[in-house]
Order: structure tokens, then sequence, then C-alpha cells
């Protein structure tokens, strides 16, 4: 009888029923949709970090980001009281030495996430992104100790290395790691990027016409190079320079500091040997295959290159031997640290790093190679005058989770640089003091 009457109540109302299940339906949709636009894990506030397409001088100018930090108290609230932050760091504290054009800033987006993940205290420049580059590193170019850290856990930003400085300011069993790269290529990319910052780039480029700017500077570098101009440390024998040698003369003699940077770093990635080498920075870190994935970082669009003709590979090694020797010898460190850790072990970790690693590529990346005009100001790279930087694009059908993953793994360096520093310290990057320091 029961059932009966429910029956003949079901078939009456069977035309409303069904409007309120669609209307609840939709209802939950728009709501779903709506959460999942505004609460994403990974809250940058796309927007308000502002990147100009176009600059001079990379990575120095205090007014690249205008961050609106005030209204963002309450997702710092929120970051500083979710778990991330209580989770005990396992790894040792590292001092990545960030040299110019070798693929450092794929290794410092990967030390970014890392450290994040792991609640770490970066050392942050006290102004803008660099530690005061060219002059060589001083602990007071650091930002202040953050309230409740008793100690920095990381350091990758760019600066001109000064061991006994940065052995004061981090802890005694810090890793200390850098990267080089094989120095035609690197100078190369060197000149191209930096060509209108660089004053002796730049007054090559102007006598150049319509000549291969490059190819006109190594005809006569020195009428070009004044080593005592601000600004020309990267002209000659880069990594050098960024590495703390004397990068005007040598003589072929050993390196005076040598000795100092075999002691200091316990590993030097090598750029042409890159998954080898983030197989050994793993194993010095403690860091496990997904904590390995990468993506480049600042690779130039396919026009922004030209190949080298052999004439211009020589000069190029001419002018930066110091560089090139650099090189050589810390290539042979590198393959005797990789026979230390065991080449059949090696081979087969970096097999499995690049399986784990394409996976995540899949997983993430809906297209590379983005042109700048086709990126949000959130994940477009710094721009040069002279060279174009791509990027990527992430795929759409990500769960929350997966999305702020994936926005870390190809977010540019000075828009993750902003966010950790907001993350740490509650205020925007600071600009350039308008007095230099000595
Ligand atoms: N994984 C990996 N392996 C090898 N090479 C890589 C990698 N990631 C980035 N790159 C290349 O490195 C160049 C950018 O270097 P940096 O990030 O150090 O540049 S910067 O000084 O921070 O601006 C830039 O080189 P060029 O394209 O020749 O300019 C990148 O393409």
């Amino acid at each position: 009888m029961t059932l009966r009457w429910l029956a003949i109540q079901v078939w009456r109302y069977r035309v409303t029923g069904l409007m309120v299940i669609l209307s609840v339906t939709f209802l939950l949709v728009i709501v779903g949709t709506h959460l999942l636009q505004h609460s994403s894990s990974f809250n940058f506030h796309q927007g308000r970090i502002k990147i100009p397409m176009k600059a001079s001088d990379p990575k120095q100018r205090h007014n690249i980001l205008t961050h609106d930090h005030t209204k963002e108290s309450n997702t710092l609230k929120d970051r500083t009281d979710s778990t991330l932050h209580k989770i005990k760091r396992r790894n040792p504290p590292v001092v990545f030495l960030k040299t110019h054009k070798t693929g450092s800033s794929t290794v410092q987006n990967l030390l970014f996430r890392v450290g994040e993940k792991e609640g770490a205290t970066f050392a942050f420049p006290a102004h803008t992104y660099q530690f005061s580059y060219p002059h060589k590193f001083k602990v007071d170019f650091v930002d202040e100790l953050p309230e409740g850290s008793s100690h920095f856990d990381i350091l990758c930003s760019h600066m001109r290395l000064d061991v006994g400085q940065l052995k004061q300011m981090m802890p005694p069993d810090t890793v200390y790691v850098t990267i080089l790269r094989e120095p035609v290529q690197m100078f190369e990319s060197v000149f191209s990027y930096y060509t209108f910052a660089v004053p002796a780039f730049t007054s090559a480029k102007k006598a150049a016409g319509h000549r291969s700017a490059l190819s006109v500077f190594l005809e006569s570098p020195e009428s070009f190079w004044d080593p005592n101009e601000r600004g020309n440390g990267l002209g000659k024998n880069p990594m050098s320079f960024d590495l703390g040698l004397d990068n005007q003369q040598w003589n072929w003699s050993r390196p005076a500091n040598l000795t100092l940077l075999e002691e200091t770093f316990q590993l030097v990635m090598i750029a042409e040997h890159f998954d080898e080498s983030l197989v050994l920075l793993g194993d010095l870190l403690k860091l496990d295959l997904e904590e390995l994935a990468s993506v480049s970082h600042n690779t130039r669009s396919a026009y922004s290159l030209s190949p080298l003709d052999n004439i211009t590979k020589a000069r190029i090694r001419d002018w930066n031997q110091l560089d090139v020797w650099l090189y050589d010898f810390f290539l042979r460190v590198f393959w005797q640290r990789a026979e230390r850790y065991g080449l059949g072990r090696l081979n087969r970790d970096v097999a499995l790093l690049r399986a784990s690693t394409e996976r995540i590529r899949q997983k993430c990346v809906a297209r590379k190679q983005v042109p700048p005009a086709e990126l949000d100001d959130l994940i477009r790279p710094w721009q040069t005058d002279s060279v174009t930087i791509t990027g990527y694009h992430i795929q759409k059908n990500l769960t929350k989770q997966e999305q702020g993953f994936c926005m870390r793994l190809v977010l540019p360096e000075l828009q993750y640089h902003a966010h950790l520093y907001f993350q740490q310290y509650g205020r925007a990057v600071g600009p350039l003091p308008t007095v230099t320091h000595k």
C-alpha cells in the first residue's frame, strides 16, 4: 500500500523532481568551478606580478616586479599556518653558486621547489634578485634571518663568489654546489643575452652595423673590453669571474684559489651531463626522483640562436682561456666523482630519472618553446632586448595539487623568487639601495 502510494507520488511529481535534481547539479558545478579557480594551492594572484617584456639590465633593476603585497596578508597567514612550514627539513643546507648561462636557473628552480616544500629558510639578497653582483659576495648583502629560523638552509641566487664570506653565514655542514658549461656555448649565450648589459658587448654591437656583433667583438676584443669598466665582468672568462677568480690576467698556471674551490665544492655540475649531474646532486641532498624532475629554463627561441663557425669557436676559446682550462679541470673532477658513485649505478639512475622526468613533463607541459607574447605575466621569463626567451604552457586538465606542482616546475626565476621572498618575509623584494656597495 505504502509502496503503491509512493510510486503514485513519484509519477505525479516527476517533472518537478527532475527540475530540482537538474538545478542542484547545476549549482554544484558552478560552485566547484569557482572553488577551483579561486583556491589554487599555488595562489600567486595572477596579474599582480608584472614583468615587462623587455629591459636592458636584467635582474638588477628594482622596478621589474611591482607586487601588491597589501592584498596578500591573508594568503601569507594561510601559508604560514599550513603544514608546509611544520615539516622538518631532511636535507642538509645547500649553497648553489648560480653561474651565468650554464643552465643554473633550471637547478635553482629545482632547489626552490624542494625548499618551499620543506619550509626551508632561504638566504635571499637584501635587494633585488642578486647579491649586489658584480661585487664580490659579502655577508651583509644577505637579508635578515627571518623570525623563528636559527640558520639559512638554501642560498641559490646569482653572486660573485667569496668562499670565506659565505662560510661565515652558512652552517658548517652546508653542501656547496655549482655548475659549469662548455665555454664556447656558454660565452655565445652570455654575449647574446647580455649584448646591451655588458658595455664591451654593446660597443661591439654599435661598431658591427649589419655584421655579427659577436664576430666583430672577437676580431679585436681588447679594443672593446675595459676591465675597469663596471659591468664588464662577464665580458671575459665569465665562469671564472663568477667563481671569484681573476678573469683578466692568467699565465697558464694553476689559479691561486683553485685548491679552495676544489675543497669547497662537493659537486661541480656539468651542463653537458645535466642528468648525471642531477643524480649526483640528488645523492648529496637526499632528493628523490620526483624532486629531481625539471624542465629547461631560460631557453632561447630557435631564431635567437646562430650556429658558430670554426673560426668563431676558436676565437671564443682563445679569449676565454681561463674558462676553458677551468671547465676541462672540473670536467675531470666530475668524472672522478662519478666513478666514486659507480658508473654502472650512475647509468642506471640516469635512466630512472629520465623515465620519471618524462612522465612528469607529459603530465605537466602542454606546450614548450612558447614565445613571450603568448605567456601570461606570471609565467613569462625575463626578456632582454637582444634575445627571445621562451616559456611553457601547462596542461589544463590537472587537479588542484597537480596544478600547483606543474606551475612551480615552469615558473621563471624572478617570479618564483618574488613568491618565496614574500612568503618568507611578508613583504615584496627590496629595490636597489641608493648608495651602492663598495
Ligand atoms: N637542463 C639543461 N641542460 C643544458 N642547458 C640548459 C638546461 N636548462 C637550461 N639550459 C640552457 O642554459 C642557458 C640558461 O642558463 P642560466 O639559467 O644559467 O641563465 S641565467 O644566467 O640565469 O640567465 C640557456 O642556454 P642558451 O639557450 O644557449 O642561451 C638554456 O637553454
